[in-house]
């Protein structure tokens, strides 16, 4: 005879077999429960004064006995995991209530996180005779956004809803919307911010706000965005276990296909995760990462960000295999080559290995590179800054070219540089790089550090901010703590604060002089020959003098004022096209010319 689930302790033995003659029991299909079993199960609740329940499946066969106490009842594992999205459980939930209530949220939970056909209640009356049914199953998706609809019949007589057909029409319903979202193709996603000890409300959600903008940049529809703040984090879920259950409600209500945490998730807590809520999990590195594989361009930055997503996975290749397929494929799962992620920890670490070894090949022709350019002696100018905050636009404004700019973050990954000329015919290099972000996954860091050890090469680092952003203070202090972390902080730096034309004039002049910063907007042009003038005087008076110090320039005038015009100040001068990628064979040897133009093609592009 098959086990009684759940409370038994202190039943009779009496009360335990007609529990367990319940297993005999049979409904026909469409039936939500026969007379004969609803007066069984009221009598026997009436007598334990307990919840009792039966899952059902679609042939009507009892496939579970369950006992609660009076006001609830814990279902047993009924498999975790779902058949699929567009599938019901096969199982439905009839139990009694001794107290005439309604369907509890408990009974909703269980109905939309286990996904059955059905839940019904039946009172339980004083006689101990079965009364109302009420009764619950899901909808699919709709302008009100309910996730399920409740009914009731004044007796158990009085049912007449086709549970088989019931459920059968609405796995067609699921599956007809699931086919005509995934034509929509994009991830619709639930982002979920956390704070706490440490970090509080404010700064919470202006985390929150910025992974919004990754999202936005990774093409995730943004459904909601929800925040918990905590003392401390749960070991196993991050947030409470509460506040999963309801995300895991309003996911399926609005059909998300993917969770985005604002935080990183350990290994163990990703897995737990994933398998109470049956949906693809992501933090924010993984989100950083796939922005990165998204845009990759050339074949350095492909094997950077390749690199860091392994690194990044490989602590998480543990346990169970579907947790690797839920990684695979989409948002998050995106390697920027034709890399499967459903390779095993041993493959992973191997490739591990031989990216790490063709980065450091690329770094060594690059380091050959770097050399023959400082024998030209040109100074270089860096831009570097927080994502978004203008640095490809500045370059464009400053060298009249077209390097790729536009309002997502980390438009640009792989290092870009022109040629400026200043008067009197001094010229520089000024090179673009990828943007910083706050918590920047060090794995990330790690890989970009070949790239970003060109910035150890340069004269004067431009630190572009977006003085339009109320994050600007945090973001300054992001970029400055990746330029500690680099061996950087003792690089000299002008702080160029960008997009004053969206501050009203007069805080521009303020603002820049507070911070000793040089105010412009690359867009309007305004600013822009004061900064020249700044850089050159940083660069050829103060310059090279006391290289290695912060040099606090003299504060600036400029900022307000209308657009000011380079034409005479700096003829931009675009380096020649890049050749196609070169062979290590065509690095010029010892007394070899070098490429007929200024720049290794190292500098102008990754290759
Ligand atoms: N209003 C205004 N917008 C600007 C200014 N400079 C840049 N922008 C806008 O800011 C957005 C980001 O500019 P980008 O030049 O791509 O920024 P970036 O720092 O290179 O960004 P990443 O490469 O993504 O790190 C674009 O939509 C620009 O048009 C400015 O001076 N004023
Ligand atoms: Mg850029």
């Amino acid at each position: 005879m098959q086990e009684v689930h759940g409370n038994t302790l202190g039943l009779k033995p009496s009360q335990l077999h007609a529990l367990r003659r319940t297993y005999r029991r049979r409904v026909d299909a469409q039936s939500i429960v026969t007379p004969e079993l609803a007066r069984h199960l009221a009598e026997v609740s009436r007598e334990t004064n307990r919840q009792v329940g039966v899952l059902l499946d679609r042939k009507g066969d009892v496939q579970a006995v369950v006992v609660g106490d009076a006001r609830k009842l814990d279902l047993p594992d009924v498999g975790r995991g779902r058949a699929g999205e567009s599938r019901l459980r096969g199982l439905r939930l009839v139990h009694t209530h001794l107290n005439g209530e309604p369907l509890t949220r408990d009974d909703h939970t269980d109905l939309a996180l286990l996904r059955l056909d059905l839940v019904a209640a039946i009172e339980v009356r004083e006689d101990g005779l079965p009364g109302r049914v009420h009764y619950a199953h899901l909808l699919p998706e709709n302008p009100q956004g309910a996730m399920w609809k409740d009914e009731e019949a004044p007796t158990v007589h009085d049912l007449a809803y086709d549970a088989l057909s019931g459920a059968l029409a609405l796995e067609d319903e699921f599956a007809r919307a699931r086919a005509a979202r995934r034509t929509g193709g994009r991830e619709r996603a639930i982002l979920v911010g956390f704070g706490g000890k440490g970090r509080g409300r404010a700064e919470a959600e202006a985390s929150l706000e910025e992974l919004k903008e990754l999202a936005r940049t990774a093409g995730v529809e943004v459904l909601e965005a929800t925040l918990q703040l905590r003392r401390d984090p749960d070991p196993r879920y991050l947030i409470g276990k509460g506040k999963l259950e309801d995300i895991v409600l309003r996911s399926m209500q609005r059909m998300a296909t993917v969770i985005v945490f604002d935080a990183e998730l350990s290994p163990s807590q990703a897995r737990h995760i994933a398998e109470a809520t049956s949906l693809k999990i992501l933090d924010r590195t993984q989100l950083i990462l796939d922005i990165f594989a998204q845009r990759a361009q050339s074949a350095d930055g492909k094997l950077q960000v390749e690199l860091a997503q392994l690194k990044y996975l490989y602590p998480r290749l543990v346990g169970r295999d579907d947790s690797l397929s839920r990684l695979a494929g989409g948002i998050g799962g995106r390697g920027p080559g034709e890399t499967k992620l459903e390779i095993d920890r041993r493959r992973v670490r191997d490739r591990i290995t031989a990216l790490e070894r063709r980065i450091e090949a690329l770094g060594a022709d690059r380091h050959l590179r770097r050399k023959q350019r400082n024998a030209r002696g040109l100074p270089v100018l860096s831009i570097v800054g927080y994502t978004n905050a203008g640095k490809s636009t500045l370059l464009n404004a400053l060298t009249d070219s077209a390097v790729l700019a536009e309002d997502k973050l980390f438009a640009t990954l792989d290092p870009t540089s022109r040629r400026l000329r200043f008067p009197r015919d001094r010229e520089v290099i000024i090179t673009d790089t990828v943007g910083f972000i706050r918590d920047l996954p060090p794995d990330l860091v790690n890989a970009f550090r070949a790239t970003l050890e060109e910035l150890g090469d340069a004269d004067l680092l431009l630190h572009v901010v977006d003085a339009s952003d109320p994050r600007q203070d945090e973001q300054i202090a992001a970029v400055e703590e990746i330029l500690r972390g680099l061996g950087l902080d003792g690089k000299r730096r002008l702080l160029v604060l960008n997009k004053v034309d969206r501050l009203p004039p007069e805080t521009r002049a303020a603002l820049a002089q507070r911070r000793d910063a040089a105010a412009v907007s690359a867009v309007t042009r305004a600013g822009l020959a004061g900064l020249l003038s700044r850089c050159e005087q940083l660069l050829w008076t103060d310059g090279r003098v006391a290289l290695g110090d912060v040099i606090a320039a003299p504060a600036g005038e400029e900022g307000a004022g209308a657009a000011e015009h380079l034409a005479d100040v700096a003829a931009p001068e675009p380096l020649a096209p890049e050749p196609p990628a070169p062979a290590a064979a065509s690095v010029p040897g010892p007394g070899e010319p070098g490429p007929p133009r200024l720049l290794p093609s190292s500098l102008r592009r990754v290759s």
